[in-house]
């Protein structure tokens, strides 16, 4: 069976998690947390076997239509970045598609999604919703994205809860959106709906202006 994930910073990261939670926690509370994890083996870490037996490498887009048939539920797909695939989930019956490279964490030399999403935009033609994530750092970032024609865009609150807990990921909504909102009157767009393609420059732009 093909694997489709190793994501060696988590594999690295754990064992320096485990090796700062030696100087900080009980050995109780410790073991207690290693037996939370899948054991690690002859094949690779816990990380790894948690991947295995979590990511489903035979997952397809017959998948995506059993799913659409079992709930009511919007069901949007992750980590589209070409246009033939956003076209096969809007025929896989998909209500969005989050154009994501699922934070550049897999495949080195992965397209930045901002520097497609225009094309996949351009391509749904609004048939259904397009969100975005990765390396959305800023508001700026947020702007640019709607600006080019994204309707949701994520940001893992994660690194705030790990540093503050609740009042992190309040902070870090709070941080992007005192961001955009600044960009926005700077900009002069005084409602979302004010940010328009107009407000943006991307590279292709700058190559046809140089036409
Ligand atoms: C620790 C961690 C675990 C993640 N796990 C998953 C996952 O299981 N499935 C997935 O689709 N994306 C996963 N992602 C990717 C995020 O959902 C998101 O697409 C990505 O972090 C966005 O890029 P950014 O980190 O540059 O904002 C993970 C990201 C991080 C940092």
């Amino acid at each position: 069976m093909l694997s489709n994930s190793k994501r060696e910073d988590a594999i690295q990261n754990l064992y320096e998690f485990f090796v700062h939670c030696m100087g900080l926690v009980s050995k109780k509370r410790l073991l207690f947390f290693i037996w939370l994890l899948p054991p690690f083996s002859s094949e690779g870490s816990g990380v790894e076997a948690f991947d295995s037996t979590t990511f489903d490498a035979s997952l397809n887009w017959k998948d995506i239509e059993w799913l659409r048939s079992v709930t009511k539920l919007p069901v949007l797909v992750k980590g589209i970045l070409k246009r033939e695939d956003a076209l096969k989930a809007i025929e896989a019956g998909v209500d969005g598609i989050v154009v994501s490279n699922h934070g550049d964490r897999q495949l080195d030399y992965s397209p930045a999604t901002i520097t497609i999403l225009e094309e996949i935009v351009h391509i749904v033609g609004g048939r259904v919703s397009v969100l975005l994530d990765g390396g959305v750092g800023r508001g700026t970032d947020v702007f640019k994205a709607l600006a080019l024609g994204s309707q949701a865009i994520g940001r893992p609150v994660v690194y705030g809860l790990a540093a503050k807990g609740e009042d992190g990921v309040r902070k870090v909504i709070e941080m992007l959106k005192n961001e955009l909102e600044l960009t926005m009157a700077i900009s002069g767009c005084p409602t979302i709906d004010d940010i328009t393609r107009n407000h943006v420059r991307t590279v292709s732009d700058r190559l046809k202006s140089m036409l």
